[in-house]
């Protein structure tokens, strides 16, 4: 039986597996620029962020009806399920599909097909997390927000990803006091590819409650007391880390030194169909690679049922800890 956990930063786009995706393909009448999932797997090296992106954005064509949002979140959750995950909250780019003519209730409605019965069909619960696409304008963030006013009992909060360098998390202050406005919580990306001066930016204009991977924070050490000061949750994504060349192996992980400087880290997938692995499994590479101790894996685990959005369910936090303290590796 695998460690419970929470996943805290999945990009539900980045679940769309090679097979899933042809198939959704057939089903929509698209045509995709490679042969077969063999030969679309073969494009998944990536140099940095942005040609990762090109290739998630260029493949969400396959995505256009309530059904096929429903199949993929539905494909995400079996497969969390398996690997230990009890809590997802889950990231979804509208703007991304709203570009492409797929209006915002195909995408949460769809959505919500799966998430809404999540607990009885994979006893998985969820949250869902809007994101804004920080390479769009702050105008587009806002319209977007607007757009989503009519799901936002399916809503819990927003989120701020895409090509991170040169979009520095203030461009979107105002979007974020409007989500803060509406009682939406609030965690954006930062310090993935960007400097640690975004983190600090995210904390203190945008007000989010978690940094989406943080990993760049290391690189100042007053940065990195005050998150450890103000257990601030860092989402962080090894495989990701590795296969978008932020760190060079998963060997050269800062995650153990993250640990021992007494962060607040959790562990989590990013775009598991791309970057080589769910939840589990990058729990089980960091403990092979990193070499993490049982009582570090547990409190990874802990972790991410403390940073969790369960405040409206303290019962089920607590359930959920319960769980990971009963676990026998
Ligand atoms: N790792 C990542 N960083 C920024 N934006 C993303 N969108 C999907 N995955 C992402
Ligand atoms: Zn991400």
């Amino acid at each position: 039986m695998p460690l419970p956990k929470a996943e805290l930063h999945l990009h539900i786009e980045g679940t769309l597996e090679p097979e899933l995706a042809f198939e959704l393909a057939a089903r929509n009448g698209v045509t995709l620029p490679y042969a077969d999932t063999g030969a679309l797997r073969e494009a998944y090296a990536f140099d940095d962020l942005q040609s990762f992106l090109d290739l998630y954005y260029a493949l969400m064509a396959v995505l256009r009806t309530e059904q096929d949002f429903e199949d993929l979140a539905d494909a995400y959750l079996a497969r969390a399920a398996a690997q230990g995950v009890r809590h997802a909250e889950i990231f979804f780019d509208p703007q991304a599909h709203l570009a492409r003519g797929v209006p915002m209730d195909t995408v949460v409605e769809g959505l919500w097909r799966a998430l809404g019965r999540s607990e009885r069909s994979h006893r998985v619960s969820t949250r869902l997390i809007l994101c804004f696409l920080r390479d769009e304008s702050a105008e587009s963030a806002m319209e977007t927000l607007t757009a989503a006013r009519p799901h936002l009992d399916r809503i819990t909060g927003v989120g701020l990803d895409s090509a991170e360098v040169g979009h520095p998390p203030a461009k979107f202050r105002a979007v974020y006091e409007a989500a803060a406005a509406l009682g939406l919580r609030r965690v954006a990306h930062a310090g993935e590819e960007g400097p640690p001066a975004y983190v600090t930016e995210a904390l203190d204009v945008l007000g989010v409650e978690r940094v989406d991977h943080g990993l760049r924070s290391m690189e100042d050490p007053a940065l990195v007391a005050r998150l450890v000061r103000e257990r601030v949750p860092l989402t962080l994504c090894p495989l990701s880390n590795v296969r978008l060349r932020t760190v060079d192996t998963l060997a050269d992980h800062p995650l153990p030194a993250m640990l021992e400087a007494g962060l607040m880290c959790t562990l989590n997938s990013d775009d598991p169909a791309y970057f080589g692995g769910y939840a589990g499994d990058t729990f089980d590479a960091v403990r092979a690679v990193l070499g993490l101790t049982d009582d570090r894996l547990r409190e990874l685990a802990r972790n991410s049922f403390l940073a969790a959005f369960l405040d409206d369910d303290e019962e089920r936090r607590a359930r959920y800890l319960a769980e990971v303290d009963a676990y026998v590796f």
